[in-house]
């Protein structure tokens, strides 16, 4: 017997429970203040209510009751409010305020960290109000929390889905592009979202047919909205004409109401790149991001229309912060605002283009072609830290740096939570599956004989969803390098690999069986860097202006210079 606790999972001693307790007790004493009532959620929810709410943070825990029910422990409480919003408390009249501390159970944040899986949420729901007074309730209150939780550097990013909602209605698209365009959003990928509103492009025939161009540019536009009351204006001035400006004179009125409380307007940012993960909210939402923590504090918005997934027709609007996270960014430390932009820098192959870009966007790159066995390059107001390009999204997505350049098949296989900008042009190559010349026959019979082929490849998770895409089973042989030796070794009847001038596969006596996807190097950011470091938005915008006129050589075997990964 291992006398450890479960993977994510740990004991609390006395000191920093006293001071969980503490914090706990101040930020609920809060909440019961403004006139919200205590509540208790079960650890355990049914897997369908929680799906009926769209988007379900992933839950590591499910499993089969003894009734055969699928059940799993709870990744979010909100959900689990509006379902008791809609049964035991649908004949109150409301409004109702509710608060609750609950642990919730997810998936560690990423493959490079095996992080916490149990967190406590500290949050309210508000059931029964609406309008511009409500919302502003909630962030207001929102604000007020993290303060007595002793977060004393903090921005709220605010935003409405009004308008995007309205865009993508109106904008004569077929669902399949839509829910592209909301997959981009979630994933606050800037490049497919740029890559999907170029609606002349005739790779996009089929999946954007119909779609009115000036819809696309608007969905193109309004995520790189941001700022202030000025904000709001140019949201207006962009989706008024369309007709989709409907919820903005609500959401500025929210915005006054932040301002005339003090407080509020230092805290909030509006921008409309703040697209929650969950996809059940109906008008603003907002995050909050500490400049110390790589990951946002909490997050909320109002769901009008999640209650009605349960049966009740009820407004509702809430949040929930993180007390792990709210302890971490109270932590004593160096004031981040004024430290260096700290880049992370590829080795390797991207290293001389990435310098050459980054030396074009103005940066100092002094000494970063040479450093020797340094590390990290220490110029004038930034840090380059010298990673594999593999590793740059840990780097990134944990916050150690807080932006970064890499090729999009590393992004791809790491999955991280970052911001990706710009598409940096170079790097162009593309992943093919290959086989030695003339195994075509032996191949189609071990896979007719074992119902499966062995792959090998450096890259797992790209090929699992090449091959879950195309429905044939293989084993997957992962390694680290020269990846073209398994077939020839026998290791493996067939690569996935990365090829640019295809000397590697010809020398070797290996030919394309099929395309996987293309792949040019990306810049990309923290989420949390990226929302309260106005540098990173300025450097994405430096480098797509040089990668647009730079001489980069297409990706391979295709018709789009430089152009974007599927
Ligand atoms: N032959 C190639 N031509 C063009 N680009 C390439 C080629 N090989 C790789 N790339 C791109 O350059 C990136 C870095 O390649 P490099 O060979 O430096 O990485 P690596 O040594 O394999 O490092 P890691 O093991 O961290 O992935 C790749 O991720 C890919 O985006
Ligand atoms: O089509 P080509 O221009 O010949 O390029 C293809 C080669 O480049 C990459 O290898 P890399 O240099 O990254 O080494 P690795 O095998 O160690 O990954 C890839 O794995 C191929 O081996």
């Amino acid at each position: 017997m291992s006398i450890v606790t479960p993977s994510g999972f740990r004991d609390v001693l006395a000191e920093e429970a006293a001071a969980r307790e503490a914090i706990t007790r101040a930020v609920q004493d809060l909440f019961a203040s403004r006139g919200y009532v205590p509540v208790e959620t079960p650890t355990l929810e049914v897997m369908g209510v929680l799906e009926a709410g769209g988007r379900v943070p992933a839950t590591p825990f499910k499993f089969f009751d003894s009734r055969g029910d699928l059940l799993a422990m709870r990744p979010d409480v909100t959900l689990q409010v509006a379902r008791m919003g809609a049964t035991r408390l649908a004949a109150e009249p409301g409004p109702l305020r509710l608060r609750y501390t609950q642990r919730v159970f997810r998936e560690a944040d990423s493959d490079a960290r095996e992080g916490a899986r149990e967190l406590t949420q500290m949050g309210v729901e508000c059931l029964g109000e609406e309008g511009p007074a409500a919302d502003a309730e909630i962030i207001g209150l929102f604000s007020e929390a993290l303060a007595t939780a002793g977060v004393e550097e903090f921005s709220l990013a605010v935003a409405t889905v009004a308008p995007l909602r309205a865009l993508l209605d109106r904008s004569g698209a077929p669902e399949a592009w839509k829910a592209a365009v909301l997959d981009a959003y979630h994933a606050s990928n800037f490049v497919e979202l740029d890559r999907l509103t170029d609606v002349a492009d005739p790779a996009l025939a089929g999946l954007a047919a119909g779609t009115a161009p000036a819809y696309a540019a608007a969905i193109r536009a309004l995520p790189r909205i941001r700022g202030g009351r000025d904000a709001i204006e140019a949201a207006r001035a962009l989706t008024a004409p369309l007709g989709c400006a409907g919820g903005l004179d609500d959401f500025e009125r929210t915005y006054e109401l932040l301002a005339a409380a003090g407080d509020g307007a230092r805290r909030v940012l509006v921008d409309f790149s703040a697209m929650s993960s969950f996809d059940y909210y109906t008008g603003i939402v907002f995050a909050a991001y500490s400049p110390r923590l790589g990951t946002p504090l909490g997050s909320g918005g109002r769901y009008d229309r999640l209650a009605a997934a349960f049966g009740a027709d009820r407004p509702a609007a809430g949040f929930a912060f993180y007390l792990e996270q709210a302890m971490a960014a109270a932590a004593d430390g160096d004031a981040p605002a004024a430290r260096p932009l700290r880049v992370a820098v590829p080795k390797g192959a991207l290293n001389a283009d990435a310098i050459d870009a980054l030396a074009a966007a103005g940066l100092d790159v002094t000494g970063l072609a040479d450093p020797g066995r340094a590390l990290v390059v220490s110029n004038p107001g930034v840090d380059y830290i010298i990673v594999r390009p593999s590793d740059a999204p840990a780097f990134v997505a944990l916050g150690a740096a807080d932006c970064g350049i890499c090729g999009k098949d590393s992004l791809l296989e790491a999955a991280p939570d970052v911001v990706e900008l710009a598409d940096l042009r170079f790097g162009a190559c593309r992943f093919v599956v290959a086989e030695p010349v003339g195994a075509a026959e032996a191949v189609a019979e071990r896979y007719r004989r074992l119902g499966s082929i062995r792959v090998a490849t450096k890259y797992p998770r790209i090929t699992r969803a090449h091959y879950a895409r195309t429905g044939v089973q293989v084993e997957i042989v992962y390694l680290h390098g020269n990846i073209e030796l398994a077939p020839l070794t026998g290791l493996a009847e067939r690569i996935v690999d990365i090829t640019a001038t295809g000397t590697t596969l010809r020398e070797n006596s290996l030919e394309v069986v099929e395309e996987v996807l293309g792949s040019t190097a990306r810049f990309f950011a923290n989420p949390c860097a990226f929302r309260t470091d106005d540098r990173i938005t300025a450097l994405a915008q430096a480098l797509a202006d040089h990668a647009a006129t730079a001489d980069y050589a297409p990706i391979p075997g295709s018709s789009q210079p430089g152009g974007p990964a599927s």
